[in-house]
């Protein structure tokens, strides 16, 4: 059986946070309580505003109710606003956290009042420490999602949202729904001493990272990842070993289900479905190893590199070199 060691974090006030959290969902004024004391990160048209630190580095900008407000009011903007911001979670400080995009407002004008920049979440995502990145990517997320559920599928009528952003009700016929995102499995497949990567035409130069897919209607994650690879690379998988997951933000919301798998060394041609991947290949040890030191750098890129620390793709590939080399 799967074990995986989360922490050794204080169980009480960690428990008790995650019940606050779960109590502001319930509760539209607690919800609305919360907020006037919480900490909040602003998005613009989705793209979170960042701003520069001491050390030369970016984190997400950190306001307080009152600091929105008096932008909101700054720039003639109606204080009701701040309604639309949606519950992301709850600091290690006991303070609620929301996101709130302020989209409607001169991009500029806000940038100079709250000394920071908003940027694409593709390019925050990879100047943010390991901590801030996800929860800017949940931010965006809901976010994105409320901006495009203003309406339900089933009737076509208005949906409302609670406070937290947590659902939003159909105002004809009641049918709740919830943020969605859709299951993704990523795979690093090896034959016992080398493991197969992929590259999709979009990556950048160089690139390549785990095979990875959604996974169908009605299928289990086995099911889809024998699937995946069969259909990508023409690989049949012998046995599965579950590693980590993750949300992906990019192009919508995926939950990424991070696995290693293993093919028979008698079977390791590779059929690589050219409308998919522009190319796989098998890779030794070596070379994965020399790929991990590559530092990103202008200019030519190396023969091969891999995503970046933040990305699952990279958690899988260094879990095999590391079980790759206690077992030679
Ligand atoms: N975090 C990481 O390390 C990492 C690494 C690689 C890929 N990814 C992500 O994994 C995801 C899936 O990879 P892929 O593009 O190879 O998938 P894929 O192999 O399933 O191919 C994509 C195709 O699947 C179809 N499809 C079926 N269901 C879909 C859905 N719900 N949404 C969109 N398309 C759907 C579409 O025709 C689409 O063109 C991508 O979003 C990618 O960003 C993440
Ligand atoms: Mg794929």
């Amino acid at each position: 059986m799967l074990k995986v060691l989360l922490s050794t974090r204080k169980c009480s006030s960690f428990v008790s946070r995650m019940r606050y959290v779960d109590r502001l969902k319930q509760d539209d004024d607690a919800c609305s309580a919360a907020l006037q004391t919480g900490r909040m990160f602003l998005f613009h048209r989705l793209n979170p505003l960042l701003q520069n630190t001491e050390r030369g580095t970016f984190r997400p900008a950190t306001l307080t109710c009152s600091d929105v407000q008096s932008v909101l009011e700054n720039l003639g903007a109606d204080g009701s606003l701040l309604k639309e911001s949606v519950l992301i979670g709850c600091s290690e400080q006991n303070q609620a956290e929301f996101c709130l995009d302020v989209g409607r407002l001169d991009q500029a004008a806000v940038e100079e009042m709250v000394t920071g920049s908003f940027v694409d979440l593709r390019k925050s995502f990879f100047l943010l420490s390991g901590a801030e990145a996800p929860l800017v990517a949940k931010g965006q997320a809901l976010l994105r999602w409320h901006q495009t559920s203003g309406f339900s599928s089933a009737t076509g009528q208005p949906t409302r949202r609670n406070q937290a952003g947590s659902q939003r009700v159909c105002s004809s016929s009641g049918i709740i729904s919830y943020p969605t995102m859709c299951p993704v499995v990523i795979v690093l497949v090896s034959d016992g001493t080398r493991c197969v990567l992929g590259r999709q035409a979009a990556f950048p130069r160089g690139m390549y990272s785990a095979l990875a897919g959604f996974c169908d209607m009605g299928e289990s994650l086995e099911e889809a990842l024998c699937r995946e690879v069969a259909e990508e690379v023409g690989l049949e998988v012998l046995s599965v070993s579950y590693s980590s997951s993750q949300h992906w933000p990019f192009p919508h919301s995926s939950f990424m289900l991070g696995c290693h798998a293993s093919v028979s060394p008698a079977h390791t041609q590779l059929i690589v479905d050219r409308s998919e991947l522009e190319d796989a290949r098998w890779f030794s040890l070596q070379e994965v190893m020399s790929a991990l030191q590559v530092k990103p750098r202008r200019g030519d890129p190396p023969p091969l590199w891999l995503p970046p620390k933040h990305a699952i793709a990279h958690r899988l590939i260094t879990e095999w070199t590391q079980l790759m080399q206690t077992v030679s």
